[in-house]
């Protein structure tokens, strides 16, 4: 792909576009001019690759070992501890010590890691790597949209974040939560506080209609990774879209290897760029977590797929949020409990009020509670391209935009000597973040417009599109076009607006959202953490 890439875009170089008419000329024109990492001089370009490989090599293989006993991975090791363990030192055990085995690791590393991705953005032309990343998006309003989005979405995380607070002090007391203050971020369920949803079972609104564990019926059900797969496809095929390629199933690889290979764990969909050969590489466990990001990767095949026979200069997505809400927008169906239930993974046949509310803070703490982190992620790195954060407060700065943005502080004291956000996969992969804050967005503007094609009435989340062959030509319709043409012309053509707009979201959360202020209302709880003041050096 670099070679292709190097070869056609230095032609691409020997062209003015303004001197050409044909939009499409022009447009691929612009394209190929763009060589990202390719444009270093041949040393560098194979530093930065060493870069790249010891930056990933350090994070898939990294465990935490326990004093005399085992040694653990993340995947799905210590996942597992955050999402279960309700002891807040086992908790800190861990997070504490992934950020020692990898973050610590890669601090050196990235400082040389911006300053050739640097190098790269200005010989493509652009200020710095963080302008690069921004400019797949064609738009030079970027920034201020996102802020703006960010802004519209606040009052529903602040009160989920109010909720959730009092949820976690009645568990842990208050030598643990500051109900005035920010949240600790080991006792959130995730290595990272992204996604709350492990912690349901402490912030459940209706705890005596506990929601039914479709991971235990997964596994009474005898569910194998294979299956979950198929499952996944048959979404995709039940509205007439296309079915994966015999070498899809021949060539992806579902689970962790028993054969001591050692393999990037992070689940991750694969295009070969030939037209036939299409990959997921995951180590899939049977839960309904899994599942679902399995439903995920398979809306990157999908797309895959409906644009392979474009030039492959168009074979991406409008943007690569539109990517990344291509399969989160199928998730929002197969997670409806309209959907599971006619898939034999619920029994019980109705949902009441009270359960309905249950249901919507399980998706609001895999949603909105990644809202914030979704955006931070890029903040904080498209500051350091531009400068702004210099390399010797990385730390700090970090631990800022968590506090500022999640309202989040670290459970102990932080120092310049680790690296906290060298622990998350992207920010070690050097792949870009900002497309799953605008993803967030977009996939439920995707879901109400796919919803209305499919003839649905009623409430939002109580849609499942699974079966509608209108929505699926919809969606083939937008897939097919691939980066061919500009994204608000795209999204006009599947939702009937050109502006990525939040009211589709809102209108989703909105039964939850009232629930949640008369809660907190009754509560008295304070919305945000005023009592930001940790007992040392920025720690709760
Ligand atoms: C060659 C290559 O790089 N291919 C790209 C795809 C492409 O560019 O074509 C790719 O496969 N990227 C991997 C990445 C994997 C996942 C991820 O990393 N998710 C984010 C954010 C998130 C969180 C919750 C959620 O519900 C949805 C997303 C995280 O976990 O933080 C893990 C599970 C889900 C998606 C992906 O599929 O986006
Ligand atoms: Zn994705």
């Amino acid at each position: 792909m670099s070679q292709h890439t190097l070869y056609f875009g230095t032609r691409a170089r020997m062209f003015k576009i303004a001197n050409f008419q044909d939009s499409d000329v022009k447009r691929m024109l612009s394209k190929l001019l763009n060589v990202d990492k390719a444009a270093l001089p041949k040393e560098e370009l194979r530093e930065y690759n060493e870069i790249l490989a010891y930056m990933e090599t350090t994070y898939s293989m990294a465990q935490v070992c326990l004093n005399e006993g085992p040694c653990l991975p993340l995947e799905p090791d210590l996942e597992e501890v955050m999402a279960t363990s309700r002891d807040q030192k086992e908790l800190l055990w861990a997070w504490q010590g992934w950020r020692d085995a990898v973050g610590r690791q890669l601090r050196m590393t990235f400082e040389r890691y911006v300053q050739l991705s640097n190098k790269a953005a200005k010989l493509n032309g652009y200020q710095d790597m963080g302008a690069l990343w921004r400019s797949k998006y064609e738009s030079d309003t970027l920034q201020e949209d996102l802020e703006q989005l960010f802004q519209e979405l606040q009052p529903l995380y602040l009160n989920l974040h109010a909720y959730v607070r009092r949820a976690l002090y009645r568990f842990y007391g208050p030598e643990l939560i500051d109900l005035r203050g920010p949240i600790p971020a080991h006792v959130l369920g995730n290595m990272w506080a992204q996604s709350w949803v492990n912690i349901l079972d402490l912030a459940l609104p209706f705890p005596e209609k506990p929601p039914e564990d479709i991971t235990k019926i997964m596994q009474g059900q005898h569910w194998k990774p294979e299956k979950m797969f198929q499952e996944a496809e048959k979404f995709f095929t039940s509205m007439g879209l296309l079915s994966t390629p015999p070498e899809f199933w021949k060539n992806s690889m579902m689970e962790r290897p028993t054969d001591g290979r050692e393999v990037e764990c992070h689940a991750s969909a694969w295009d070969f760029y030939n037209g036939k050969d299409f990959r997921i590489k995951k180590c899939t466990e049977v839960t309904i977590e899994d599942l679902l990001s399995i439903f995920h990767q398979m809306g990157h095949i999908q797309y895959f797929l409906q644009y392979k026979n474009l030039s492959v200069i168009f074979r991406a997505g409008a943007n690569p949020a539109f990517e990344e809400a291509m399969g989160s927008v199928v998730t929002l169906s197969a997670s409806s409990h309209k959907h599971l239930l006619n898939r034999g993974l619920l029994s019980q046949q109705h949902q009441d009020k009270e359960e309905e509310v249950n249901f919507l803070m399980s998706v609001a703490l895999e949603k909105i509670a990644f809202i914030p982190f979704a955006y931070l992620m890029d903040l904080f790195r498209w500051k350091v391209f531009d400068g702004t954060i210099e390399k010797d407060v990385y730390n700090q700065e970090w631990w800022n935009l968590r506090l500022k943005y999640q309202g989040l502080c670290p459970p102990i004291p932080r120092t310049e000597e680790d690296f906290d956000p060298g622990a998350k996969f992207h920010i070690s992969a050097s792949l870009p973040y900002i497309r799953y804050f605008l993803s967030l967005v977009l996939q439920f503007q995707f879901h109400e417009a796919l919803c209305k094609a499919s003839g649905h009435m009623g409430p939002l989340h109580r849609c499942d599109i699974y079966n509608s062959k209108e929505a699926g030509k919809l969606l083939e319709d937008v897939l097919k076009l691939g980066s061919s043409k500009p994204w608000p012309e795209v999204l006009e053509k599947m939702t009937g607006e050109t502006k990525v707009s939040t009211k589709a979201l809102m209108t989703y959360f909105k039964p939850l959202l009232n629930w949640l202020v008369t809660e907190n209302v009754r509560q008295g709880e304070i919305l945000g953490w005023p009592d930001f003041s940790c007992s040392f050096e920025g720690s709760c």
